[in-house]
């Protein structure tokens, strides 16, 4: 399995523009040496599989998603509860050797958290969106009964020490100026780490 120089770990609550900010930053370090893993992805294909589904469309920000992802969480839940590491280990089985700088951009769980910690301390830098409420309903959050109270939502609310804070609340200078300085850590890390 490929060592990543760095890895970089997004968590934020539904709609604060995880997605929006993983492509910001692998436009800004470069798609040739960064890539963008997704945890939800194992978990959707699976899910997709099992289920007779459209895997495409499960991936993308549709109706589609929001239709089964209740189900899609308790059915992840069931499998995590048996192995915390499946999808984490999944994941990272996806990624490309040549590109050694990750983006996972969508932790949600400690256990998320955990995997990354034990097995990539070194090149970890924990990255959490924060967002009002207000600006996510502009972006199309609903409260989902279920969904926005589950585990899957909340369990990296508290009781987390984040390297890196990015608010996303539509201030575009501030996050400008948040991506520098994280693009600036990346490249540095990179450096220090791309032959070892
Ligand atoms: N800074 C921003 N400026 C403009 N649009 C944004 C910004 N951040 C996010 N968006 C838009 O808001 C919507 C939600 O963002 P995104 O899909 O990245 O959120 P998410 O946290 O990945 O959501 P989910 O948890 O539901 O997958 C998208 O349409 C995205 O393009």
């Amino acid at each position: 399995m490929s060592q990543p120089a760095c890895v970089l770990l997004l968590s934020g609550k539904r709609k604060s523009g995880k997605d929006f900010i993983a492509d910001r930053l692998q436009c800004r370090i470069g798609p040739e040496v960064c890539q963008i893993l997704r945890l939800s992805g194992p978990l959707k294909e699976q899910y997709a599989l099992d289920n007779g589904l459209d895997y495409q469309q499960l991936l993308d920000s549709t109706t589609y998603k929001e239709m089964y992802r209740a189900k899609m969480i308790a059915w992840g839940e069931e499998k995590r509860s048996a192995d915390p590491g499946f999808f984490c280990r999944k994941t990272i089985e996806l990624a490309q050797p040549d590109r050694n700088i990750w983006i996972i951009s969508d932790a949600r769980r400690k256990t998320d958290l955990a995997f990354f910690s034990e097995n990539y301390q070194k090149v970890l830098r924990t990255i959490r969106m924060t967002c009002s409420d207000d600006v996510r309903k502009q972006r199309g959050f609903i409260f989902t009964q279920g969904i926005d109270d589950a585990e899957s939502e909340c369990g990296l609310d508290e009781c987390v020490t984040w390297d890196i804070v990015i608010s996303n609340d539509g201030d575009e200078a501030l996050l400008d100026m948040d991506i520098d300085h994280v693009v600036r850590l990346v490249q540095f890390m990179y450096e220090q780490n791309k032959s070892t």
